[in-house]
């Protein structure tokens, strides 16, 4: 196994954490709007914005302070207990290293590292603690393509293939599955009866339904008849 394979792949909550992009340029662009869709709460050092994030700053969805990257823009917000809620500061949950100067970077990268943070750095892989993938949504369907740094642009054609594969219809179908699964474990206690409904659901022909434009979404009684004679069925 080369050494570069070696990437887990996670979901992060990113809702409400405090993240930090470093540069105002394409790239910083890209990963803020990305980091704004997860609900984080994004602040930005650098000298220059593009019009898109100016735009984001004037809508204060993101925190601009504008100027260069300092020594200690990090550090200072990994304080004391005591002091944490004299500032009302947080560490950063997340870095991204994104000017288009490297020594820059590498500063932002080390400091970030010294303190765990997780950080990605834009012009180097192999200082990063973690890297993006090329992203596939349908609703809560998400698809995520990595090529463990290989080639961002071979990640975004095998992204457009898979595209294609999956229409629309997933959006609904993976809807459906979610408030089944809700309704199953809210009303079911037992966990092998669980499981036995969860695979049973499987078996619903609701995707083809969909696609045919035959599906009608179920409403809570007709999701609570297909539980009870699906435990029938089961003979619990
Ligand atoms: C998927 C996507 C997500 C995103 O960025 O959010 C992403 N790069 C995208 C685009 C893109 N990246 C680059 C170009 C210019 C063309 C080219 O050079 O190829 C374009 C195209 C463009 O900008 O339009 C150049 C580039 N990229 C990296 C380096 C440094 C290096 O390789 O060390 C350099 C050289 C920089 C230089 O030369 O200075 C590094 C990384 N880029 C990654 C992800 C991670 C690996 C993901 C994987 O494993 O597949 C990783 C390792 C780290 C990271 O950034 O997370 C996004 C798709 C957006 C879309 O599809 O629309
Ligand atoms: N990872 C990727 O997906 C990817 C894709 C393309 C390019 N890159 C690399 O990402 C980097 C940025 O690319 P870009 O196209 O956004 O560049 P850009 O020139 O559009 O933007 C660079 C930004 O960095 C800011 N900056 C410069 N010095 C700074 C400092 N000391 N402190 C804070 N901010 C500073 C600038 O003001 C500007 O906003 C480059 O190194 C490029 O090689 C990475």
């Amino acid at each position: 196994m080369s050494d570069s394979i070696h990437y887990l792949p996670i979901m992060l909550d990113c809702r409400d954490q405090d993240c930090l992009i470093v540069g105002g340029g394409k790239v910083a662009e890209r990963k803020s709007i990305s980091l704004l869709q997860a609900g984080a709460v994004l602040t930005i050092i650098s000298p220059t914005v593009t019009p898109k994030l100016q735009q984001l700053v004037d809508q204060q969805q993101i925190r601009w302070h504008d100027r260069e990257y300092q020594s200690g823009d990090i550090a200072n917000r990994v304080l004391s207990d005591e002091k944490l809620s004299e500032f009302g500061y947080r560490p950063y949950f997340l870095v991204h290293a994104a000017t288009s100067v490297p020594e820059v970077n590498n500063q932002v990268a080390n400091e970030a590292r010294s303190y765990r943070i997780p950080v990605n750095v834009a012009h180097q892989r192999e200082q990063s603690t973690f890297i993006n993938p090329n992203v596939i949504r349908r609703g809560r369907l998400t698809i995520a393509v990595a090529t463990s740094g290989a080639g961002p642009l071979a990640g975004r054609q095998i992204a457009k293939e898979i595209n294609q594969h999956f229409g629309n219809e997933y959006e609904m179908y993976i809807d459906f599955l979610y408030h089944l699964r809700e309704k199953i474990a809210t009303q079911v206690s037992d966990e092998s009866l669980r499981k036995s409904l969860l695979h049973q659901a499987m078996s619903l022909s609701i995707l083809e339904d969909i696609r045919q434009g035959v599906f009608e979404p179920w409403s809570e009684q007709q999701i609570q008849h297909w539980i009870n004679q699906s435990i029938e069925q089961l003979d619990y």
